[in-house]
């Protein structure tokens, strides 16, 4: 479990961020999602113990940051944004580096995150592509089986094939149990892989939802061609697209009531599209 109540901080006087609070349960995903400088980063960069909190409480189960960060770094696994290692360092000899850093290191896990992930262990990190360094940060997040593991922007920079395979391993993670954060501004991913997302707006988290609610609560897009347009259609949110084309969107909860207007009516054509979720989250960072 992952508990965080009302954290703030402040850079000088710039916020940071103002009121973040948000729980998660132990084999829970949960997403961070809001646009450039809400806030999402500074969170996360707290939560690893890289940023002092200047009011609020932490929780990684019973242990408390900031006063027990030793106990919680050997439980904790993170993903920067940007990876970045020794550069002079061959792979091989950084994974030796890392394996005295942990109490759990897994060397079978090890063993499939390297040929799961196509690593190259006699090249220089220097050496490495954008993609290839972060498939190194992916396994040093997870090779210890972490308890917690906090992601920020996983698949930035990924190709669809390791983004597919970093799925892969979050799903793993989850099934042993481990309680996951992470950020994004990709809402299909988060789509994918969360149970629940928070909305960070201006350094405050202004709205969850479980991802089935997200579903539920979503709009029917329905574009009608050549339609003879009565008055009842009037007040249902609606654009002329062009001549008797039109663009309805209706909420999930009205739609058979559209659909029984709509037969009063001719039209040549209908087309209904899958919601979508940039939609909804727009209406939030309004
Ligand atoms: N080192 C810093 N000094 C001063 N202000 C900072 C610093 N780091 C972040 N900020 C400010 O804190 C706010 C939150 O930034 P943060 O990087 O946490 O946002 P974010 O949601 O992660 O955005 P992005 O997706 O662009 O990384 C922004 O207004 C940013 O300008």
């Amino acid at each position: 479990m992952i508990e965080v109540k009302n954290l703030k901080k402040y850079y000088g006087k710039n916020r940071g961020i103002e009121n973040i609070d948000f729980q998660i349960k132990k084999g829970e995903v949960y997403g961070l999602i809001g646009p450039n400088g809400a806030g999402k980063t500074t969170t996360l960069r707290i939560l690893i113990g890289l940023l002092k909190q200047d009011e609020g409480n932490i929780f990684f189960d019973k242990y408390e940051l900031p006063s027990d960060n030793k106990e919680i770094k050997q439980k904790l696994g993170y993903l920067p944004g940007e990876v970045n290692f020794y550069g002079e360092m061959k792979i091989y000899d950084f994974l030796q580096f890392n394996k005295n850093f942990y109490i759990n290191y897994d060397e079978k896990y090890e063993k499939y995150l390297l040929e799961t992930l196509n690593i190259d262990t006699k090249k220089k990190f220097k050496e490495l592509s954008l993609g290839n360094k972060k498939k190194i940060g992916i396994l040093q997040s997870v090779v210890h089986n972490p308890d917690f593991l906090i992601l920020d922007e996983p698949t930035n920079g990924l190709d669809p094939i390791l983004q597919q395979k970093l799925y892969e391993i979050i799903e793993l993670q989850r099934q042993k149990g481990s309680t996951i954060l992470f950020s994004s501004h990709i809402l299909s991913e988060v789509e994918k892989i969360c149970d629940r997302v928070g909305i960070v707006k201006e350094g405050n988290l202004i709205k969850e939802f479980e991802i089935d609610e997200l579903k539920d609560y979503s709009i029917k897009e329905i574009y009608l061609s050549n339609l003879t347009f009565i008055n009842d259609l009037n007040k249902y949110n609606h654009k002329r697209i062009k001549d008797n084309d039109y663009l309805f969107k209706i909420k999930n909860k009205n739609l058979k009531i559209f659909f029984g207007i709509l037969s009063k009516c001719s039209f040549d054509d209908i087309k209904i599209d899958r919601p979508k979720l940039e939609d909804i989250f727009i209406e939030y960072y309004k």
